[in-house]
């Protein structure tokens, strides 16, 4: 029986059809796997027709409707038709002819070229078969910066990449003779080893610059074009092989060049093969989620990796798939789980762990979920001190007591140092004993010295309030931690086979106690995915002192999926100047720029209003814009730095008859009606993604909220992690947009915006 496999790249013409010729095409692509080959070829009204001059011998083309035409690949080994594009029914046959698909010989990957652009530009320029001497770039003409492989009715002859009925391409103009070939420092044998083939290398020989190779993207065979993509941005031609080779490579041997079946299967990136109708249905009006069929390469890689010696560490910018991929390689652990084995997926706040839940359960069975705890990390500490001492409670106001205590014993010292020597050193690092607190090293990084005496005073301080809160049984989450780890060390058998941890810039020492005691130390014990730029609490950890051995294990992802080019850079700039550490680690962060956006869109918005009426009725005015496009009130979020802010916003947009609802992250519910505006604190978006962000009340007092910082004369240090973590809140606030992004404020603008 036949298979139908879609390339993805067609899905956004769905949306072009109207309802009954979506019907039809669903009604045609049922029929390519319910009939045989045979009876398929033979059908009056699909009418599958070759193309007489076609690049390919392998396309056809069948009717959807009068207006309509499906592409699509059809075998001549194995049973698999691949649906290739949906076109306006004037256009599709150019553009099927012009096309060719082969197998990619190092990566066996199928691959599109247009054939004929690259031809004619072969034709114009055969000095190019002379390799780096060879100096005459095609220039092709037509619009620059059209999208790569973007699909649509426009022929993608470089010719014209995005009009229709290119003639024949402009004539060469001669290179300018500063400019030295874009790719002269690749040799040909590197460029072969990298999967480029001897049509692609000829042609790329005569590139000069970055720009003209995106240009070209339309014609050139997707996996080679990102092979060039990543040349031209100056990786070497090692790092190009292990980041985009390397990933793509079958597992097992070679695919054969002329062994499509196998290459289509192996195309995950771009290829999804479906199992039933529904799956059809699903695909194609895009109501399946892209994330559990598509990995780039490099995610997959990460996520169904056999073997890590021991912890590996997933990073990258906002919006690059870390919880894709954390997700993902749980369902790889938990398929492969011993007998009695269990995996923990965990997270810092409810908020995150129910989203991890709901992802989970979409991609995994349930019987496979059974084996796997999706819980905070405090909760697992909490459920381990249980067991041993079932009337202990997580206590939440740890901060205030502190300050009270202080108070009560008059400590020379603002209130809150006493909390801050326990959350930032004593528990941080570890310290069990006096003679540990008296240790010279102790406080290393600290700005204010404490003599031999005053540390005494703290510790015999910070021991009062602890046997209080031992004694009352509600212990603070540094304590427990503490305790779950010590239970855990003395246990012979652990909880967990693997444990992943999400958004794993947040957690303090104390939780990495206990996810390091939680597993036992080898092989894929911890799977951490996290980003410092988005760490908006003020914890800081070195793994190598939590026994956390990342070295050689720590791999960036540098493609973002959810938000357009043009507001990440700008949000990138929130962040500019500030030196950001990996996590867990001394070095500095790559800096913003090394992540490449899949969309573009427009600008972000700014607004200054001159008080904060005007700054909320412009707000109104922005979101009902944002509604009147189109845009569903449930993909429009408004953030805003305080509760009482965002009450405040959203009483203001329902006044002005806008739909709003309060937002609960941790329930992830709406007050009221589904059908609303989201609106929550900037805290509340950590984990989630909307098409349009506003950003309320980005002002100089409120962002940052002076209120708790630790006065700068006690600790310079502990003062910018807090600075810097509110920094990182409004950067994870703007980075949540997929589509749009509005920030305002009023008055005096808050010095974190990149103005
Ligand atoms: N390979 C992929 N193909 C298509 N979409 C993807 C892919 N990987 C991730 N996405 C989508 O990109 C968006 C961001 O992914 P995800 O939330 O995993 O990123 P993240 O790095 O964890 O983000 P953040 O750190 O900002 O929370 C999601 O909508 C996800 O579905």
């Amino acid at each position: 029986m036949p298979q139908l496999a879609i390339d993805a790249t067609c899905l956004p013409q769905y949306d072009k059809l109207d309802k009954p010729t979506r019907e039809r095409l669903l009604a045609a692509t049922r029929k390519f796997r319910e009939l045989s080959l045979d009876a398929l070829l033979a059908h009056p009204d699909l009418r599958i027709r070759s193309l007489p001059k076609g690049q390919d011998p392998r396309i056809r083309t069948f009717r959807i409707s009068d207006s309509w035409t499906g592409v699509m690949l059809a075998p001549e080994s194995g049973e698999t038709f691949l649906l290739v594009h949906l076109l306006p029914r004037d256009t599709a046959e150019d553009w099927a002819t012009d096309q060719r698909h082969d197998v990619n010989p190092v990566m066996g990957t199928l691959e599109r070229r247009d054939a004929t652009a690259l031809g004619q530009a072969a034709e114009r320029a055969p000095a190019h078969a002379a390799g780096p001497a060879a100096r005459a770039a095609p220039v092709p003409t037509g619009s620059p910066g059209a999208p790569a492989r973007a699909p649509g009715p426009a022929r993608t002859a470089p010719a014209a990449p995005s009009g229709a009925g290119a003639t024949a391409p402009a004539a060469a103009p001669p290179a300018a003779p500063a400019a030295p070939p874009l790719f002269d420092h690749v040799s040909d044998h590197d460029l072969q080893r990298l999967g480029i083939d001897p049509e692609i290398r000829d042609f790329c020989r005569t590139l000069t610059t970055a720009r003209e190779l995106h240009d070209w993207a339309p014609a050139l065979p997707q996996d080679q074009f990102e092979v060039l993509r990543a040349l031209a941005d100056g990786h070497s031609v090692q790092r190009v092989r292990d980041e985009v080779v390397v990933p793509r490579r079958p597992v097992v041997g070679a695919v054969a060049a002329d062994d499509y079946d196998t290459a289509i299967r192996h195309t995950r990136e771009r290829v999804i093969v479906v199992n039933d109708n529904q799956e059809i249905e699903d695909v194609l009006a895009g109501e399946f989620n892209a994330w559990r069929v598509f990995l780039h390469p490099k995610q997959r890689d990460l996520a169904y990796r056999p073997r890590f010696n021991g912890p590996a560490k997933v990073s990258g910018g906002p919006g690059t798939g870390k919880t894709v991929v954390a997700l993902h390689r749980v369902k790889y652990l938990a398929e492969h789980l011993p007998l009695g084995g269990r995996v923990l997926l965990t997270s810092f706040t409810n908020a995150l762990v129910e989203s991890l839940k709901r992802n989970l359960a979409l991609l995994i069975p349930p019987e496979l979920v059974e084996d796997v705890d999706v819980v905070t990390t405090d909760k697992l500490a909490l459920d381990v001190v249980k067991e041993v001492h079932p009337d202990i409670r997580l206590r939440t106001d740890t901060r205030g007591v502190f300050a009270n205590y202080a108070r009560q014993h008059r400590l020379p010292w603002p209130v809150d140092f006493l909390f801050s020597e326990y959350r930032h050193v004593i528990t941080a690092r570890g310290i069990t004993t006096l003679e540990g607190y008296l240790d010279p090293d102790a406080r290393a990084g600290r700005t204010t010295p404490l003599n031999a005496d005053q540390r005494r005073r703290v510790w015999h301080a910070v021991s009062s309030v602890r046997a209080m809160m031992r004694t009352s049984r509600k212990l603070p989450a540094e304590d427990l931690h503490a305790e779950a780890a010590r239970i855990l060390s003395e246990r012979a058998e652990l909880p967990y086979t693997n444990v992943v941890v999400d958004e794993a810039q947040d957690l303090h020492p104390a939780q990495w106690r206990t996810l390091r005691a939680a597993v036992p130390p080898g092989p894929n014990d911890l799977f951490i995915a996290g980003d410092n730029r988005q760490r908006i609490y003020d914890n800081t950890v070195s793994f190598k002192q939590l026994g956390i051995e990342i070295v050689g294990r720590s791999y960036p992802l540098r493609v973002n999926y959810r938000t357009t080019e043009q507001i990440l850079t700008w949000a990138d700039g929130i962040l500019r100047g500030q030196p950001v550490l990996e996590l867990g680690d001394s070095a500095a962060i790559e800096p913003g720029g090394s992540t490449r956006c899949v969309l573009s869109g427009p600008p972000p918005e700014l607004y200054g209003a001159p008080d904060e009426p005007t700054e909320l009725d412009a707000l109104a005015e922005r979101v009902r814009g944002w509604l009147a496009e189109g845009i569903e009130p449930a993909d429009i979020c408004v953030t805003a730095r305080t509760n009482k802010l965002r009450d405040s916003v959203a009483a203001h947009l329902r006044a002005r008859a806008l739909p709003a609802a309060i937002f609960n992250p941790r329930e992830h519910s709406v007050t009221d009606t589904a059908h609303a505006v989201r609106v929550t604190t900037m805290h509340g978006v950590k984990g989630l993604e909307f098409r349009a962000i506003a950003v309320f009340a980005a002002t100089a007092d409120a962002l940052p909220q002076t209120d708790h910082l630790t006065d700068p004369a006690l600790d310079e240090n502990q003062r910018r992690a807090e600075l810097d973590a509110q920094r990182s809140l409004l950067y994870v606030a703007c980075t949540r947009a997929r589509e749009r992004l509005y920030v305002s404020w009023h008055g005096a603008p808050s010095p974190f915006l990149p103005l």
